[in-house]
Formats: structure tokens, C-alpha cells, sequence
């Protein structure tokens, strides 16, 4: 809907604006006696407000600088501390809309850089260190929470992306359309590598504990893909996989109402060793040309169903 219409030209209209500062890097550290903890974001924040005046008439008395809306940031983590990329995202669109009563809806985008804990030792037997990190991440952990002033909770959406994973077996391709468009023969046994880039949006509930429910939906997108760490999990096509993880999400995470995702399926090409038959002998393929391009791209969202009783 077109905002504030007495404001508008009469030939164009501003369908929608937002405005604020993006790239704000902030590092947070929480000195717990000798153990050290850091959140590192990147935070986006955008504005929207009740007027176009800014826009339209050069007016910049209801602007709340994009350099205000950075110290914000700082102030608020300063003050507050960050527990998890969606909490800080609720703290700051409420406190733009709290503090700002011309502001009419605040979006706050975070993406974590992903810090582990330096360990030593063999795996059962790990130590972890006090305050050395290793920026070893197996995904990208990212957040947007959308507050409008007439809203009593924010639209929370979360996600994974860059989760990248290869196996070696327990993946087919077959039985699928078969005319003269077709060269790909049936695979009964193919590598299946993708980059996983998964989000989800979580039903309105004030006590979710964010990073519990990120922890849980990577477990299962990896659970899904790769299985038992001796038996796997068959996989008929990317299609089925996906179908399968997200009915897992929504099965085991009430918090959240709907996922989607897509997953590029990375393909992995058999060399073709026929052309050196005297030199090299192939009754097993072991060799193989990772393809950067192209690639298939399957997505899939996958809903609650409205309950009409
Ligand atoms: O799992 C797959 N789904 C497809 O739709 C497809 N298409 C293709 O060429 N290979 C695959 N694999």
C-alpha cells in the first residue's frame, strides 16, 4: 500500500521506502572470569517512516541519521550484550519503534561470523581454550526481524546458508522422464554434494531460545543429508531429501510455522577413461570432475497446514 498519499505527486507513487546503515561490524566479548566469549555481526538496520517528506520535500527533520542508527548498535550491545543474532534483532527494532514515534517499521538484518573455540587433543578428548577462537564455520548463521509499529511481535525469520556437504553413496537418480531430450542415464549409486541454503520463519512466541532452534535445524538438515554415521540415509533426488528434512524441521520445532530451501545440486562428472583403456583399467569410478557450472537448483517451502476447526 502507498504510504501517506496527501504527500504524493500526482503522476508517481512511492510504493514503499526504508532507510539505514549496512556492513555495521560489531564484535562483542563477555569476560566470564578466565573463559571469553565473542558474538561477531554484521547488522543491517532500515527505517521506515510515517511521512515522505525526506523524500519528497527535502525535509531531514524526521531523519534518525543511518550514522545514529550505527552508534545505536554499539550502544544497545554495550548496554544490553547480545544472547543470539534474532534477540539482538528484536532489541533493536523495539527500541526504534519505542523511542521514534514517527518510525513505522524497522528491519534488522544480521549475519554471524562464526567463531569456534581453539581445541587440542583428539576428538574424544578435546580441550577447549579460554578465550582463543578459530574462524573455522561450517555455515553462515543469518537473522532478519521485521517490526511494524502495529504489530505486537516481530516477524522473525532465520536461516543457514554456505552449508556445504559431499557423500559418496546412498544417493540415486532414477526412473525420471525418458524421451529424446534425455542423455543422463538412471544413476543407482552417484556422489550428491550441495550447498545447503535453508530459512525458516518462526510463529510469533516471545520465548524462543534462538540458538537452540538454529542448533536443531542444522542437526537435522545434516542428519538428513548424511544419516548414520556407518549405515547413511538413502537419498531418491534432491527433491525427496528436501522434503524429507524440512517435514523433520517442522515435526520436532513447534516454534517454527514454515521452511524453505534450495539446494544446488553440485554435480561430480566420471572421468571418462575409455580413451586410455591400455593404460589405465576402470571397472570402479574413483575419478571424478567437480562441475562449478551448471548445476541443478531444487527448492521446496513447506507449510503448516491452517487446522479449519
Ligand atoms: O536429484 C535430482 N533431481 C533432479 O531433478 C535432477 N535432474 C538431474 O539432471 N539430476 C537430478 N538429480
Amino acid at each position: 500500500m502507498p504510504i501517506n498519499n496527501q504527500m504524493q505527486d500526482s503522476k508517481f507513487v512511492i510504493d514503499k521506502t526504508n532507510y539505514g546503515k549496512t556492513g555495521v561490524k560489531i564484535l562483542h566479548l563477555v569476560r566470564n572470569g578466565l573463559v571469553h566469549t565473542v558474538k561477531e555481526y554484521e547488522v543491517t538496520t532500515l527505517l521506515t517512516l510515517d511521512t515522505l517528506k525526506d523524500f519528497m520535500q527535502a525535509d531531514n527533520s524526521d531523519i534518525i541519521a543511518t550514522d545514529s542508527q550505527k552508534n545505536t548498535v554499539y550502544i544497545l550491545a554495550k548496554k544490553y550484550g547480545i544472547k543470539s543474532p534474532e534477540d539482538f534483532g528484536i532489541l533493536l527494532s523495539s527500541h526504534f519503534i519505542t523511542k521514534y514515534a514517527h518510525v513505522t517499521k524497522a528491519v534488522v538484518n544480521i549475519q554471524e561470523v562464526m567463531w569456534n573455540r581453539v581445541s587440542y587433543g583428539d576428538h574424544a578428548n578435546s580441550k577447549l581454550h579460554n578465550h582463543a577462537f578459530i574462524h573455522t564455520p561450517i555455515c553462515t548463521r543469518i537473522t532478519n526481524v521485521v517490526l511494524n509499529r502495529e504489530d505486537k511481535y516481530p516477524s522473525i525469520s532465520s536461516g543457514i546458508k554456505d552449508l556445504r556437504v559431499l557423500k559418496t553413496t546412498q544417493s540415486s537418480f532414477m526412473n525420471f522422464v525418458n524421451d529424446e531430450y534425455r542423455s543422463l542415464p538412471d544413476a543407482d549409486d552417484r556422489i550428491f554434494s550441495t550447498i545447503v541454503d535453508c530459512s525458516w520463519i518462526y510463529s510469533p512466541n516471545p520465548n524462543v531460545d534462538f540458538c537452540k532452534v538454529f542448533d536443531s535445524v542444522k542437526n537435522s538438515i545434516i542428519f538428513n543429508f548424511a544419516g548414520d554415521l556407518e549405515k547413511g540415509i538413502a537419498s531418491a533426488s534432491v527433491q525427496n531429501t528436501i522434503y524429507i528434512t524440512e517435514k523433520d524441521v517442522l515435526e520436532k520445532i513447534k516454534d517454527i510455522k514454515s521452511i524453505e530451501m534450495t539446494l544446488p545440486n553440485k554435480h561430480y562428472i566420471n572421468f571418462n577413461f575409455a580413451p586410455f583403456k591400455s593404460i589405465v583399467y576402470d571397472d570402479e569410478q574413483t575419478v571424478f570432475i567437480p562441475l562449478d557450472k551448471p548445476s541443478g537448483v531444487i527448492y521446496a517451502k513447506l507449510d503448516r497446514k491452517i487446522s479449519k476447526l
